[in-house]
């Protein structure tokens, strides 16, 4: 690759960056090259849970984010760029992908969970070639790649995170930081191109342009021209605007190149042949047309890279402009997902029900004969279930089994996916069938109330089960009144602990506490956590006689001496009155320096877990979820003056309240 050349490829070709960023509107203007700002309108909203790997999120976004842009400007703008460049940076830790910030509390969520880790950012690149035909009509070349650095932060105090934050630096940048600013001082070494980590692989588009500008691949096959899209050249080419190019005469000549090859700008993609003698045109036009709709459709991006689509049969009417518009598609999208939100969390609480999960633990790659039969259910309706359950990424669908069942070695086959194997399994230390168990018998009947809790400004029970519950007797009336109920509510309780536990443990540094108590801590499955973490800190477990031999009742009974007081997920089931009541009690029982920790979904107006989570808590019980300045204001008025906030980005947050 030799620098000049490349830039200079471009000279005299209307360059557009598809992006809104500073950063890489300099990076490209300071190597020189000349071009125009076109910021796409492209919402950053795919479903990352359809893609395999973080990159390929990042790529089909990028990918998106161009096309928008070069489909956009023939109309808006009434000029036809040569080449369109968009691009996305996202951060990746703990299996988790994060893009810009919403507010500061994201950012602090963002911040602390890579204080003291090594991240990876991965910037994917997406290039996409206009040539307008002599028909007016234009095609479109995508190439696609991505580029990964590895960066390791220091671990970051609570103060310089939040002078960091209240710095602003965060807010429109991947994963909450800037390297090339202050957020340099936070990073303890990088493995790869720091560009890359700014916004924009410099390096890695310049050998991508060598690759487009430079190399004819005409002599090549298409299996050796295209390199898949995390490498380099794809040769995908679309007509959005007409299916015309199918019917070109030149496109039906299998010996020669594709219609775009068009002068010395046309690009050697567009010339790529097929090993079947066919010109790649045909299919791949159809290949990106269709990748589109399907990913629109919300399926997973099928990569326009070279390969066979079978040609569309029912094809759009001629002259009927294709209009894809993105913002629509996103927000009708997201429409049908809340839509739907109750049918995929029926499916998921059926599928628990009926053992599927513990079923394919035991005996992976079962044909859907074989599981119909294990569940002694329908064969109809298993497989819907077991689809259904492959379209929530619960289970993978992978071909051929050697089952006694099956009738070819090509038959589909199912295996738990690695959240239903962390999730779903009874024997997994994280398991949440407990929890499940609970919303599907007693929170989802409730929520079809919903329209008259929302009137009423109450519990549901009398509706669902002829039940008046009041705050007089609550556990007692609701979860306590039966074994099975309570044993039902204990497994949900205990599941959640599980799972929220630990990151509950080390939100704060609790080493200083010798003593604790779990107030209503059920199951003890949060106290162990906290014995876990803390090997000197011995805790007891205070709940109803029913519940554990340390009884008693919360607001009546005398609460066990300790250091620390911990109040999981009991707050939420009281009016503000009842806390207060509680609070006072717990206050009066702490000596100064002694503490609470409250362990709550808090309320941020972002979330929506938590926002759902204090419906739910209308319908079942008296109570609310809260704020975190609600929590704060309720503890100081009970003496606790000094009041700390960790989220935990899991089910509950914490609150660490130390008495004055
Ligand atoms: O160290 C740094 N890391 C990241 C950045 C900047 O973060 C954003 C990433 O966001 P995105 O890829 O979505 O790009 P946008 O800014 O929203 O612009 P588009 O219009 O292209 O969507 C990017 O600006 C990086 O430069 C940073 O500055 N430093």
């Amino acid at each position: 690759m030799v620098l000049n050349p490349v830039i200079s490829k471009l000279s005299g070709k209307l360059v557009v960056l598809a992006s809104a960023s500073p950063r890489r509107l300099e990076i490209l203007t300071n190597v020189g090259l000349r071009f125009e700002v076109v910021p796409s309108w492209f919402k950053e909203t795919l479903d990352k849970s359809l893609f395999k790997a973080p990159h390929e999120y990042a790529v089909e976004t990028a990918r998106q984010k161009a096309l928008e842009v070069a489909r956009r400007m023939p109309f808006k703008h009434l000029k036809t760029p040569d080449i369109v460049i968009g691009a996305d940076t996202i951060v990746t830790v703990d299996g988790l992908i994060l893009e810009k910030p919403v507010d500061k509390a994201d950012a602090y969520r963002m911040l602390s969970r890579l204080s003291g880790k090594e991240h990876s950012v991965c910037t994917a690149v997406a290039i996409v070639l206009c040539h307008q035909q002599e028909n007016e009509e234009i095609d479109y070349q995508m190439t696609d790649f991505y580029e990964e650095t590895k960066v390791k932060f220091a671990d970051l105090s609570e103060t310089m995170l939040w002078e960091y934050i209240d710095s602003g630096e965060p807010m429109d940048k991947a994963g909450g930081y800037g390297i090339q600013a202050l957020g340099g001082m936070l990073v303890e070494y990088i493995q790869g191109d720091f560009l890359n980590v700014v916004g924009f692989p410099l390096n890695r588009f310049c050998k991508q342009l060598d690759l487009i500008y430079n190399h004819d691949p005409v002599s090549n096959d298409v299996e050796h021209s295209v390199i898949s899209s995390n490498g380099s050249l794809t040769n995908s080419i679309a007509n959005p605007s007409s299916n015309s190019s199918l019917s070109s005469p030149t496109t039906s000549n299998p010996h020669t190149d594709s219609p775009i090859q068009n002068g010395p700008s046309a690009s050697p993609a567009s010339k790529v042949k097929r090993k079947d003698g066919q010109s790649a045109l045909d299919d791949s036009s159809w290949a990106l047309v269709n990748s589109l709709s399907k990913c629109s459709e919300g399926q997973e991006n099928v990569s326009a890279v070279g390969s066979p689509v079978p040609p569309v049969t029912s094809r759009r009417p001629m002259n009927l402009p294709y209009v894809v518009d993105n913002v629509h598609t996103d927000d009708l999208k997201r429409v049908m997902e809340l839509m739907d939100g109750f049918k995929a969390s029926k499916v998921l609480f059926t599928a628990s029900k009926l053992r599927v999960f513990d079923l394919l633990e035991t005996r992976p790659g079962l044909v859907g004969a074989e599981v119909a039969q294990a569940l002694e259910a329908s064969l109809k309706g298993t497989e819907c279930l077991l689809e259904a359950c492959v379209s929530l990424g619960l289970l993978e669908r992978k071909q051929g089994g050697s089952s006694l069942l099956s009738i070819s070695h090509q038959e589909v086959v199912y295996e738990n996916s690695r959240l239903a194997q962390r999730f779903l399994q009874s024997d997994s230390p994280s398991s949440l069938l407990g929890y499940m168990e609970h919303c599907d018998e007693l929170v989802w009947p409730l929520f079809s109330h919903l329209e008259s809790a929302v009137r009423e400004g109450t519990n549901q029970h009398a509706k669902v089960s002829g039940k008046t519950i009041t705050t007089n007797n609550l556990f007692q009336d609701l979860y306590y009144f039966r074994d099975a109920q309570k044993l039902q509510f204990m497994r949900a309780m205990h599941s959640i602990a599980g799972v929220a536990g630990p990151a509950v443990a080390t939100a704060f540094d609790l080493s200083r506490f010798k003593t604790a108590c779990d107030l209503g801590g059920c199951t003890g499955s949060m106290a162990h956590e906290l014995a876990k973490a803390y090997p000197g800190l011995s805790v007891t477990v205070f709940d109803l006689p029913s519940v554990v031999e340390m009884s008693g009742d919360l607001f009546k009974d005398k609460l066990p001496k300790a250091d620390l007081y911990i109040l999981a997920r009991v707050l939420h089931d009281w009016t503000d009155e009842k806390v207060h009541a509680l609070l006072s009690k717990v206050s009066d029982a702490c000596t100064p320096g002694s503490a609470v920790l409250v362990v709550e979904t808090l309320l941020d107006g972002t979330r929506s877990y938590p926002a759902l989570q204090s419906l739910s808590m209308l319908m079942q019980t008296m109570g609310k979820e809260r704020t975190g300045s609600q929590y704060t204001q309720l503890l100081r008025q009970h003496g606790f003056g000094d009041v700390r906030i960790a989220h935990t980005w899991n089910f509950v947050d914490v609150v660490l309240a130390i008495k004055n």
